[in-house]
């Protein structure tokens, strides 16, 4: 990361400016207080008849400009970032909190609230982990670098749960963490159609859409997807990034547009840059925005990725818009069953805008892509370091094919049929994300009206709050520590609740999907494409750690978690017997 070479640049950069204040202010000897040593250029500069302020401002002017002229590249980002910290310390104020509930964190009564938010960015989980541990039962306060977050005991969840959207808004929290206009992500707030169309089309037709993402999961894998005969290192976070690119493009856009490369890795890039971007704009206070936002060259690049989506999206809408108009005037003319048609349909004037469109569509790509693959991919690490649960879960696969033959293959036996029927996949994932949830803190929410909970508990309007999905998890199971991928599985036939437990299926202890009327629209669908994807990769290859490696730890950006990204994974074309277990 950029702020790794914070240090050394800060000591050049240091060098530089007593080089350079030396150069025009040679009384002042800087020499003395440092042992750097310089080479000075001991000009005096005097303009005769100016008054004596002037004459003091114009050396400061050459000072900053030949500063700024021996600067690099990163020394200049350096200062940069450390004019914000400081510009955000000076204009820092309290946000809204529920009343009496503690800030937690500070490491002695002392410690200045930036060092705290610093350590934030990177100290999330034992921040929000050690508050949980000591208030448990009690609101907490987590002070994140751009606001604070009230953390809610989940005993509350049933009641937070049936406040609507006007009174407790989770999309509003989202788009305060993506910084809004200046990540051109307000228009989730105005419009909730891209809410809409995963509730009442995707999820109405699950069946039907994961039965048609197959079919793109069948084309793009012999070209995503290494097929070694021997061992070979791959990177396995990639690869499900492209596959789970193809199967979103497939519903959303159809074909021929799933398939065009230009597509697909700008729905893998959005979410990076657009992230990349909030995470930087959050680090200056909101009065700041408009001053950095149009100086900042990866908000350049999201706003040209938009434009790249416009070109894409716009000759589809085109084409749906005649098609409507042709079968207005009775002709017959097919097309794909597609979400941005599902969405022109229902859609306003405005929300069929053509940036409006794009920009929604490509905040889908946000949502969906790198949630779902780092699913798939922390589901592989898990297995690669528990590996006596391939040949379990190979098993279940082989006999759900022998009852209703390979997965799309048999006339009328699609996803409905087969997905529900792996159980003990379904545990795994919830096993696999209960130790690596792709966030810590959900769902999130920000208050809009005052609230006071049944209990007399007080949520100010403009209050953040949020549960501690991960946490929580970790407290509410016997033997929370230790990886049993099987918990859920036997929770359901120990209970007879064989609908609860399963993955996707939030509950008051399981929030990673979020949770009530709010919760994760393309949970349903997320879960099932993880599944087609595990099924072809576990009937097909082998997996196991490159030598001397283990399991990844994750990273942490704020409360966001992802897999080390360097992690690889070693893969061949499956044998008969296969080294991961020694049995299959
Ligand atoms: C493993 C994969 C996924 C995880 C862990 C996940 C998690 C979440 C969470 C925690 C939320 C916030 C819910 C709340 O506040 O209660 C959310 C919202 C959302 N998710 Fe997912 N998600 C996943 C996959 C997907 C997919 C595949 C789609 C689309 C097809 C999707 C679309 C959305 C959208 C549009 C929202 C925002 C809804 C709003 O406007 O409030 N997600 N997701």
């Amino acid at each position: 990361m950029e702020t790794l070479g914070l240090l050394p640049a800060s000591s050049s950069v240091l060098q530089s400016f007593n080089a350079s204040v030396l150069s025009h202010f040679p009384q002042f000897n800087f020499s003395q207080f440092s042992n750097l040593n310089l080479h000075l250029n001991q000009s005096n500069i005097y303009f005769p008849n100016q008054g004596e302020l002037y004459q003091q401002l114009i050396p400061i002017k050459a000072v900053v400009t030949d500063f700024l002229d021996s600067l690099s590249y990163s020394q200049f980002a350096a200062i940069w970032f450390a004019l914000g910290w400081v510009l955000l310390s000076l204009a820092r104020k309290n946000h809204p909190k529920v009343p009496n509930a503690p800030y937690h964190g500070y490491r002695w009564w002392f410690e200045p609230t930036f060092l705290l938010q610093a350590r934030y960015i990177i100290s999330a989980r034992k921040i929000i982990t050690s508050g949980y541990q000591k208030y448990k039962d009690t609101p907490f306060v987590i002070r994140r670098w751009d606001t604070d977050m009230t953390i809610l005991p989940n005993k509350y969840q049933n009641e937070l749960r049936l406040y609507p959207t006007t009174k407790l808004s989770g999309v509003k929290a989202q788009v305060q963490n993506l910084v809004h206009r200046w990540t051109y992500t307000t228009l989730m707030v105005e419009s909730n159609l891209h809410f809409r169309v995963l509730q009442n089309k995707l999820t109405a037709e699950l069946p039907k859409f994961l039965d048609i993402a197959k079919t793109e999961l069948e084309y793009g894998w012999p070209m995503d997807v290494p097929q070694p005969d021997d061992w070979l290192e791959v990177d396995i976070q990639q690869t499900m990034r492209m596959l789970v690119a193809r199967m979103s493009a497939k519903i959303f856009l159809g074909h021929p547009a799933c398939r065009n490369a230009e597509w697909l890795n700008l729905s893998i890039d959005f979410s990076i840059t657009l992230f990349a971007c909030a995470f930087l704009l959050r680090m200056f206070p909101p009065w700041m925005h408009p001053i950095v936002g149009p100086l900042m060259p990866v908000r350049w690049k999201v706003a040209s990725n938009l434009k790249k989506a416009q070109k894409i999206i716009g000759p589809l809408m085109e084409k749906h818009r005649d098609a409507v108009k042709r079968r207005s005037e009775g002709e017959n003319v097919e097309e794909d069953d597609t979400l941005l048609n599902w969405m022109m349909d229902n859609g306003n004037e405005k929300e069929n805008g053509l940036f409006e469109m794009a920009t929604r569509q490509s905040i889908l790509t946000l949502a969906s892509i790198h949630t779902t693959s780092m699913g798939v991919a922390n589901l592989l690490f898990d297995l690669c370091a528990h590996p006596e649960w391939f040949p379990v879960l190979k098993e279940e696969i082989e006999e759900v094919e022998r009852d209703l033959g390979k997965l799309g293959e048999r006339e009328g036996v699609g996803a409905k049929e087969w997905l529900p029927r792996l159980e003990k996949l379904d545990s795994f994932f919830v096993e696999s994300q209960r130790f690596n949830p792709p966030i810590l803190l959900a769902p999130q929410r920000l208050a809009i009206v005052p609230i006071t909970l049944k209990d007399g508990t007080h949520i100010p309007a403009g209050t953040r709050i949020a549960c501690a999905n991960a946490d929580i998890l970790h407290s509410t199971f016997p033997d929370p520590l230790t990886f049993d991928p099987m918990r859920s599985y036997r929770k359901r036939y120990a209970t007879g609740e064989l609908n609860r437990h399963q993955a996707g299926q939030p509950e008051k202890d399981n929030l990673h999907f979020g949770y009530g009327k709010q919760a994760c629209p393309g949970r349903h669908f997320a879960v099932g494409e993880i599944k087609m994807v595990m099924v072809k990769v576990l009937n097909e290859f082998e997996f196991k750690y490159p030598e001397g490696k283990s399991r990844p730890s994750n990273f942490f950006a704020d409360e966001n978690v992802f897999p080390d990204p360097r992690a690889k994974l070693m893969m061949r074309k499956r044998r008969t017997k296969c080294e991961s277990c020694g049995r299959c």
